[in-house]
């Protein structure tokens, strides 16, 4: 019987011993396991007279719990302490890491900018093939067999008569070709050209608009256009039309804003500006009104229909509005570029 009495008090000095949770588990097997000071006294039982028994094995069984309670508490003890050394460089008032946010690629933003603004105005998306035939591709367009566009030095042919597409004036064809007048479009995606150096890349974007009608005129197309600048540059964005040449429109204009970074002036803080070479003014896009030979080849009665259309590079646009200087940043995928937009 004194044997189980000190059990408790030997367990309790060897716990106070135990600093780690193994060492507390060690002193279980000491005491509780199948070969511990525990086990050793109930065998010892055996030879006792039956009379002895009772209160001997009684004894045993409050031994055995009190050691079960006093191993449990020096554990959760051990695992509280030990938890709490964990964090003991833990300081909750830090603010937390905030999630690491997507962002969307700068081609991306201008091209959903530019559909929006026009699509508020009632012009549909289209979209279509980037392989096309020359039919759609030049042919519609104003652009006979021996043009020089056609040349093997701008355009990347698949056969003699399927190519990738070097613009998005396809896509206009192909809806006219689907569709009476009215139309309202815009034709967004990419593009590709044989050209490649620090300015040019094999891939591009374009986005082209096109509003065919019994009646427009090139003011209406000036209005939509200085709308467009001023929604994408700035409400003090001005612009003006350049006689130009085009194939597919008559008269053709090139469409210059502001320049967004010197407002014109040529100069910041007398530096000469560099984005806009000191002229203030940025060459922005190209448009004109639909040569009849493009609605005769779409089946378009010319004499009884007028239109406008108007073409952008994406990337150009974006280097403009974000003052990004390589081309290249586009499509290198660094994830520091790409994140600084949204
Ligand atoms: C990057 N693009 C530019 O600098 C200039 O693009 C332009 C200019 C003028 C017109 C067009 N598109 C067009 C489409 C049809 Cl179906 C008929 C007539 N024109 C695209």
């Amino acid at each position: 019987l004194n044997d189980l009495e000190r059990l408790a008090g030997e367990c309790e000095s060897a716990l106070g011993q135990a600093s780690s949770r193994e060492a507390v588990e060690a002193a279980r097997v000491e005491f509780l396991g199948r070969k511990g000071r525990l086990a050793q006294a109930m065998a010892a039982m055996a030879q006792l007279p039956p009379e002895a028994k009772p209160a001997v094995g009684k004894a045993a069984n409050e031994a055995k719990a009190r050691l079960t309670e006093l191993l449990d508490a020096a554990l959760a003890e051990r695992e509280r302490a030990a938890a709490s050394l964990a964090f003991a460089d833990f300081d909750p008032t830090v603010p937390g890491r905030a999630p690491q946010a997507g962002s969307l690629h700068p081609v991306t933003l201008v091209m959903e900018e530019v559909c929006s603004i026009l699509q508020r105005l009632g012009f549909e998306v289209v979209a279509g093939p980037e392989v096309e035939n020359d039919w759609n591709n030049f042919e519609a367009l104003n652009m006979p067999p021996d043009h020089p566009a056609r040349d093997m030095q701008d355009t990347l042919y698949v056969t003699d008569s399927i190519l990738l597409r070097t613009h998005t004036s396809p896509l206009q064809v192909r809806t006219m070709l689907a569709q009476k007048p009215p139309v309202a479009i815009i034709a967004p995606g990419k593009v590709y050209r044989r050209d490649s150096d620090l300015t040019h890349t094999p891939m591009f974007h374009q986005i082209e608009g096109l509003l065919v009608d019994t009646r427009t005129s090139m003011s209406d197309l000036r209005g939509i256009l200085a709308h467009l600048c001023r929604e994408l540059f700035g409400a003090d964005t001005r612009i003006r039309f350049r006689p130009s040449f085009f194939p597919f429109t008559e008269p053709s204009a090139e469409v210059d804003i502001s320049c967004s970074i010197c407002k014109g002036q040529g100069s910041c803080k007398g530096n000469p500006c560099r984005v806009c070479k000191t002229t203030g003014w940025l060459e922005i896009l190209g448009c004109g009104m639909v040569d009849p030979n493009v609605f005769s080849a779409v089946g378009y009665d010319p004499d009884r229909y007028v239109g406008w259309a108007f073409g952008m590079g994406v990337e150009r646009i974006a280097m403009l509005k974000y003052g990004i200087g390589d081309l290249r940043m586009f499509f290198e995928n660094d994830l520091r570029f790409l994140g600084q937009f949204y």
